[in-house]
């Protein structure tokens, strides 16, 4: 398990290179340019002044989360082969800096969805929240709202531009069945998969946080066997998902070690945190210890460590504590402490190793 930390750039975020390298274990961060639109190639020179900032504190740029996905292609659009030429010049630039996983997603308008960002548990500290029956009742509008008057920082996902034309995507969307969605997304990998493959980059899809459809938008990276399906799109070595523990976890039919088991060879990159799923099927983001929360941490770092995973692994997100003032899910101290725990199950596991017969 190589240890990484999501970073957002200089200027863009609370946590500093230095306090990432003083945390035990961390070799890396995963980063992106946030500041670019969907669809944009990323130039050089901008990927040059992360990855030489990230090593200056002898930290790895190895993972990028996300290149994200223009809605065009999402929705199928001729423009699409544009944005997908783009798309594969990024990746030809990202590996000639030595990326190896590029992280990203293929949800319709929006990325994770919650209702509340700092929903206060009972210790004080706070956390971001999904509220079923609110999510049925609310104008996706309003939690826009909502969320950009937030703060300064903008939400990665929530970038203003790809919800500016929010009405009008909602309209498109409507005409996007499930399985128009899945054909839109082989069309993508058939695309870029080869052009990933020669140039050793694996594409790690992110699922769909939270796994069900939000709004009435088509959502399909959801579980096991959309897994599957998905993987089979272009069977490729570099086709692969990004293990998501909370995403895939808020919903309890999705076993996690079992998922871990079932696609091991596939999993380049893991996202590990706990969630407390509610019996109303409310759910909010609480410490990584397995006794925190309904997902049983614990099991799914051990499923991770008897396939011998090797791949990237960071904490997801955290609580905000000890009155922290970051992001929402992106702050350093419980992140850290995530990350602690995640090392004391790994190394206790290690110490195991030949114990038994
Ligand atoms: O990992 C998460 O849970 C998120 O914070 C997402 O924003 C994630 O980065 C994207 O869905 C990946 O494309
Ligand atoms: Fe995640």
């Amino acid at each position: 398990m190589r240890m990484v930390f999501r970073w957002y750039g200089d200027g863009n975020d609370t946590v500093t290179l230095q306090q990432i390298k003083q945390i035990p274990g961390v070799e890396g961060v995963v980063w992106a340019l946030h500041d670019l639109a969907a669809g944009e190639e990323w130039p050089m020179d901008k990927i040059l002044e992360v990855v030489h900032a990230s090593k200056s504190y002898g930290l790895h740029t190895e993972v990028v989360e996300s290149v994200n996905v223009h809605e065009d292609i999402k929705l199928g659009l001729p423009t699409r082969d544009q944005y997908i030429d783009n798309y594969k010049r990024t990746i030809k630039n990202l590996a000639q800096v030595g990326v190896k996983v590029i992280c990203y997603n293929f949800m319709p308008v929006f990325d994770w969805i919650r209702t509340e960002l700092n929903k206060e548990h009972e210790d004080g500290s706070r956390a971001l929240f999904y509220e079923r029956a609110k999510i049925e009742h609310i104008d996706p509008m309003e939690l826009v709202d909502q969320f950009s008057r937030h703060s300064d920082l903008t939400m990665p996902g929530w970038e203003p531009e790809r919800l500016q034309s929010l009405t009008n995507l909602f309209a498109m969307y409507k005409r996007v069945t499930e399985e128009d969605l899945w054909n839109h997304l082989q069309y993508f990998l058939e695309q870029i998969i080869p052009v990933a493959e020669a140039n050793g980059v694996k594409m790690a899809i992110h699922p769909d946080d939270p796994p069900w459809s939000v709004f009435g938008l088509p959502r399909i990276i959801t579980n096991k066997e959309n897994i599957r399906r998905l993987l089979q799109l272009v069977d490729s070595p570099f086709n692969c998902v990004t293990l998501c523990s909370g995403a895939l976890g808020a919903n309890l039919d999705n076993d996690i070690p079992d998922l871990v088991r079932e696609f091991t060879d596939r999993i380049p990159f893991a996202h590990i945190r706990n969630i407390k799923i509610y019996d109303n099927g409310d759910f909010i983001e609480t410490s990584h210890r397995t006794r925190d929360g309904s997902l049983d941490i614990v099991n799914i770092v051990k499923a991770f460590h008897d396939t011998g995973f090797t791949g990237y692994a960071r904490p997801d997100h955290g609580r905000q504590i000890w009155s922290e003032n970051c992001r929402p899910g992106y702050g350093l101290y419980d992140r850290a402490l995530g990350i602690m725990y995640l090392w004391g199950i790994w190394d206790s596991l290690e110490n195991g190793k030949g114990a038994k017969s």
